[in-house]
């Protein structure tokens, strides 16, 4: 082997200044704290509003201090690694690769297209890697014959798409996109990618075309196994929520072979039993209903996870995962694989910050240099056996089938098989054993993915992150401001679940992990609580502002040069590490206003939801991003236009506080020039033009703009009605 590397790592080159910097930085964030407790203690006019708002700023910058902390955790070791595929069949006979099951979850016909699905599982059927090693399971949590038919369909076509993306050596093994690139070759070549072309066309007007009916009708069904599968659909009181069981396997690998007599991996669709009654635990229980099916029908030692949006890019990935998992000298602590979630179809500015680089990206490159990163729900390879407690600690299924060194003996189609698997996918199957709580997928919190992830790292699991420089996946983010605002509110529910039980990661996860691993588990789990100080600083100083109140040092103050120091630090090393992993300035722009926005409503909106849910007022739901998105919209999209266009409550605090800064800045610049002088209110005046400059869009949407993406009037309405209150209360309070 000798000089055959699989992988290799290096630091990165900030190390040094992002510590150097740390250590100043923490300085500074300590002589804020006491110079507004000394405030607090001198305070010259001891009134009760100044009490309120020095007490307020106090509070507002310890949680930015923490926030700033659990951040530069990610900054102290990060780690660029490389790996080697190109290396692992010379040093590894093809044949002892590890067998592969992979999991695809999917929802909701109508908001994920069954035809997006198909995509990408016939993109992940397509990989460099034996086809008879690999078995892809589709979880359907949405319960839909539209679905089934789709992957029947699919099943056919990928008889042929296989073999032509191997016999092509093609990158883009994802239909859609290949056919979409307008692919060359010479005109032998051109032609054959015509014929598949139209059958592909074909395959896709057939299932839109179901799916706009909503129903498989009986034209397409043409034959009597058909019929009995989609029987399975249409028994009375069937519903998405209330089903049985239905598992179709659609390719068996032992008995089918492709168009060039080639082998082909197993295809199987999952429909877990659901009932009313029963939790089924969102994605998490759908991951662990497909565990324990793989288990029984295949079993396979490494298992890839990846959500029904998330094409694959690359045909090498599971071979750069193997690079790791299989290194004879890697870790024998080694859980997971995570590739980092990226994205195709952005727009330039990405307006949303859908990129999300800090949690896809930065974090985990933070994290690769100390425990590993945190798992991201999508495009991870894991051990099969870290499901089944610590890597020293085995627990132990309740069933011998389900262990995951069990060897499967019989063929996937073998009728104690799959009645074993109907089985084992029964909604109360779970009752009374350890699934969700010490095996498996971990329950209790909507980031299923985070949860999990932490979970192991503290069982003693270690990972890894691998981020080549082409993207191994390419997916969906969301399209839309609501969209947005929806994904970022289900997700600080998942993490106030986290932060308010008794797995809290600054205390637990430093337990088990040290305190630098359990302050990068913090960092997410803290983000609903950064509402508090985004929300006060969107709207005490401009308030106070308004009435002439000054609450911050002067200019010539020595403690001003503190504020100038904190805010230019933070705002510099974030812009400069959105810099380094490659984005852009404006992106980086884009994405601290999202940052603003996020705290104002969806993280004020989860706190909410999480304490009625808590209180017993409401249940928690997972509610799926629509990956569906009608044609204007997405020409506005691709204009970079903020959309607004419906009536939301979540717009309101977005709204009302973009009219509060730009009326504070008026009438603060009116007055400067007559009444009050610059020097005692500069950083109100300062901060109220940086939330004008931000709100910039949220004006456009307002007043400027005449599409269907423009603000309601409605939420106009109301958030003058707001603005208005606010501005009144304060001045009779001040
Ligand atoms: O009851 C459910 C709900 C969702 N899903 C699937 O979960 C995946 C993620 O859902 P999506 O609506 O795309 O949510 P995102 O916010 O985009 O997903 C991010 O956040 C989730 C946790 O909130 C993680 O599970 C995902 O991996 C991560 O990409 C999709 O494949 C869904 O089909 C299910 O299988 N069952
Ligand atoms: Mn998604």
């Amino acid at each position: 082997m000798g000089t055959l590397l699989l992988h290799t790592y290096k630091h990165m080159s900030c190390i040094t200044f992002n510590r150097v910097f740390a250590l100043i930085y923490t300085c500074a964030i300590l002589a804020l704290i006491y110079h507004h407790i000394l405030t607090l203690l001198l305070l010259h006019s001891t009134t009760f509003i100044s009490i309120v708002t020095t007490t307020s700023l106090l509070i507002s910058d310890l949680i930015l201090g923490v926030a700033w902390a659990t951040t530069t955790s990610f900054r102290l070791r990060p780690i660029l690694r490389k790996a080697y595929p190109e290396n692992l069949e010379k040093v590894m006979d093809i044949k002892d690769f590890p067998a592969m099951d992979i999991f695809i979850c999917t929802a909701d016909p109508f908001k994920e297209p069954p035809m997006n699905v198909v995509n990408t599982a016939l993109s992940l059927m397509a990989y460099d890697y034996p086809p008879e090693k690999m078995s892809v399971y589709v979880s359907d949590d949405g319960g839909s014959e539209l679905t089934l038919f789709a992957f029947m369909e699919a099943a056919k076509f990928a008889k042929i798409w296989l073999p032509f993306c191997r016999e092509h050596n093609i990158m883009d093994r994802c239909p859609e996109v290949y056919f979409r690139s307008d692919p060359h070759g010479s005109d032998d070549e051109l032609q054959i990618i015509e014929e598949i072309k139209a059958m592909y066309e074909n395959m896709k007007i057939r299932v839109e075309n179901v799916v706009e009916r909503g129903e498989v009708c009986p034209y397409y069904i043409t034959n009597e196994l058909q019929r009995q599968a989609f029987n399975q659909y249409r028994t009375p009181g069937f519903t998405r929520a209330n089903h049985p069981t239905i598992i179709q396997v659609l390719i068996e690998s032992a008995k089918e072979k492709d168009q060039n007599g080639q082998s082909m991996p197993n295809l199987i669709y999952v429909s877990r039993q659901k009932n009313k009654n029963a939790p089924h635990n969102f994605k998490a229980g759908a991951l662990n209903s497909l565990l324990r099916v793989s288990s029984i029908m295949t079993n396979a030692p490494i298992v890839l996870t990846q959500d029904c949006d998330m094409c694959s890019n690359d045909p090498q990935t599971p071979k750069r995962a193997l690079c790791y998992i299989l290194d004879p000298s890697g870790q024998p602590e080694l859980g997971y694989v995570q590739f980092p979630q990226r994205f195709s179809g952005l727009n330039k500015d990405d307006i949303y910050g859908g990129e999300v680089l800090r949690l896809f990206l930065a974090n985990p490159v933070g994290m690769d240099g100390l425990q590993g990163p945190h798992y991201v729900g999508t495009g991870c390879f894991f051990l099969r056996r870290a499901f089944f407690g610590g890597p020293t600690s085995m627990v132990p299924p309740e069933r011998q089938e389900l262990r995951p060194d069990h060897v499967v003996e019989k063929p996937i189609t073998a009728q104690p098989i799959i009645e074993l698997a109907h089985y084992v996918a029964r909604c109360n199957y779970e009752n009374n054993t350890k699934w969700g709580f010490q095996i498996g997928f971990r329950y209790g919190s909507l980031v299923e993915d985070y949860f999990t992830g932490y979970k192991l790292q503290c069982e003693g699991w270690k990972s890894i992150f691998c981020h080549p420089s082409r993207p191994a996946f390419l997916g969906d983010a969301p399209f839309s401001l609501i969209d947005s605002m929806s994904q970022s509110k289900r997700w600080a529910i998942g993490h106030l679940e986290v932060f308010f039980s008794r797995y809290m990661p600054m205390f637990f996860g430093a337990r088990y992990m040290g305190i630098v691993m359990g302050l990068c588990y913090a960092h997410n789990a803290f983000w609903p609580i950064w509402s508090i100080p985004i929300t006060i600083y969107s709207f005490l100083p401009q308030l106070a502002l308004l009435n002439g109140f000054y609450i911050f040092p002067k200019v010539t103050d020595w403690w001003f040069l503190l504020y100038v120091f904190l805010f230019l630090g933070a705002y510099a090393q974030d812009c400069y590490d959105f810099i380094l992993f490659g984005s852009t300035y404006k992106r980086w722009w884009n994405d601290q206003r999202m940052w603003i926005i996020k705290g104002l409503s969806p993280y004020v909106f989860a706190f909410v939801e999480y304490t009625s849910k808590r209180l017993g007022i409401a249940t928690e739901g997972f509610n799926v991003t629509s990956k569906v998105q009608d044609d204007e919209q997405s020409k506005r999209y691709d204009q970079g236009l903020m959309e607004f266009g419906v009536h939301s409550p979540m717009f309101i605090p977005l709204a009302t506080a973009s009219i509060v800064n730009l009326f504070a800045l008026i009438i603060g610049i009116i007055r400067m020039s007559s009444i009050w002088s610059l020097d005692t209110l500069f950083v109100q005046l300062f901060i109220a033009s940086f939330g004008v400059l931000n709100s910039w869009p949220v004006y456009e949407a307002m007043v400027l703009r005449k599409d269907k993406g423009r603000m309601h009037v409605k939420t106009i309405v109301i958030s003058i009605c707001l603005a208005s209150a606010l501005c009144v209360g304060a001045s009779l309070a001040l």
